[in-house]
């Protein structure tokens, strides 16, 4: 499956609209681990204002993605861009733009979540000496840590280390800001912050890359996807335009279903047996032959309507092989 939705390459925007300026850029971006390709020419556009979710299965590359996109790791091949700077080459410009939250950020169990927070804004350059402590309180505060601030991070949860990390992200007003799986280990109410954290980011116009195996997640939070799958993106734009691209079923409710999905094959479309009815594969049909070959078929056809596959549906056609998606193909 190669279905792929370009940022900013549809003809018709490059024809009138001026292009979208990205926040982050990669082209043929690629990183080897010994026999491991983790990531493998990877073209990744992450439009300035937008919240991207980077979707994928365990091992699909979106870590090792995100960590040269923070020059934290060289590529083996490919160009990386932040703000326009080239990674890791340019960091030092780049990186102050940039809060992050990766994985296993190194604080100190001895110290509580504030004096933690504390020596992480010293090295902050956008932070003067008399802003620090004020600064940290309102990170701490917007993470939900206040009450927690003086315990050793040793006592932490899990949940709160990644607010700890999300906090240390959000010391400073950033133009961009990278979370790693953020909810990992947060219970329901965390997670709900976590989105609140995001909207708030999307709301003040900045660019949030967020990565997740989370697709509920994802659709809920997110404005734009790039779906990674083996280290490649194999679909990426805006998460309203991939949905669309999975709208390509029709559900029919009918107590012939078993009549319906033969009658289907026969003319090569593919569906399957739903509770009260068949779904009806649309990417290689359309909707009115759909029905035309039922009712001729004599299938009673009780109601019809296009079914607007979510985040996961698409996620699932995405990443499976195309013999197992509802029967396509046989005759
Ligand atoms: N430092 C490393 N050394 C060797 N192999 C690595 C290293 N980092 C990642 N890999 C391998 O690269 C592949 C991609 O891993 P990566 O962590 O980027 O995936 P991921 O999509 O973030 O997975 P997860 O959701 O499990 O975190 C995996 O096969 C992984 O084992």
């Amino acid at each position: 499956m190669t279905t792929t939705f370009e940022a900013g390459t549809d003809a018709s925007q490059e024809a009138s609209a001026p292009a979208v300026p990205m926040a982050a850029r990669t082209r043929g971006l690629r990183k080897v681990y010994g026999r491991t390709v983790a990531v493998d020419h990877v073209d990744l556009d992450v439009p300035e204002g937008a919240v991207l979710g980077m979707l994928g299965p365990n091992g699909s590359g979106k870590t090792t993605t995100i960590r040269m996109l923070l020059g934290l790791v060289r590529p083996t091949e490919g160009e990386v861009e932040l703000f326009g700077r080239k990674m890791p080459d340019e960091a030092a410009h780049a990186l102050p733009d940039v809060g992050a939250l990766v994985e296993g950020p190194g604080f100190h169990p001895f110290l509580s979540g504030r004096e933690n927070l504390l020596r992480v804004a010293a090295a902050e350059p956008r932070l003067a000496s008399a802003g620090i402590p004020g600064a940290v309180d309102a990170a701490l505060e917007r993470v939900g840590l206040t009450d927690a601030a003086t315990r050793r991070y040793k006592g932490y949860s899990l949940g709160m280390k990644q607010r700890m990390g999300l906090a240390s992200a959000l010391l400073v007003p950033r133009r961009m800001v990278v979370l790693d799986e953020p909810t990992n280990g947060l219970d329901p109410a965390g997670t709900r912050e976590i989105r609140r954290i995001i909207a708030e980011l999307h709301a003040d116009g900045v660019t949030v890359l967020v990565s997740s195996h989370l697709l509920a997640e994802v659709e809920a939070t997110c404005t734009h996807v790039a779906v990674l799958q083996s280290g490649n993106v194999i679909a990426q734009g805006e998460l309203s335009e991939l949905l669309e691209s999975g709208n390509a079923a029709l559900l029919v409710r009918t107590p012939d279903a078993e009549l319906a999905v033969e009658t289907l094959r026969e003319n090569r479309i593919g569906s399957r047996l739903t509770p009260d009815g068949v779904r009806v594969d649309l990417t290689a049909a359309e909707a009115p032959d759909v029905l035309r070959h039922l009712v001729t078929a004599g299938v009673a056809v009780h109601e019809a309507a296009r079914a607007r596959t979510g985040l996961e549906d698409l996620f699932a056609r995405l990443t499976q092989p195309e013999s197992t998606v509802d029967g396509e193909g046989e005759s």
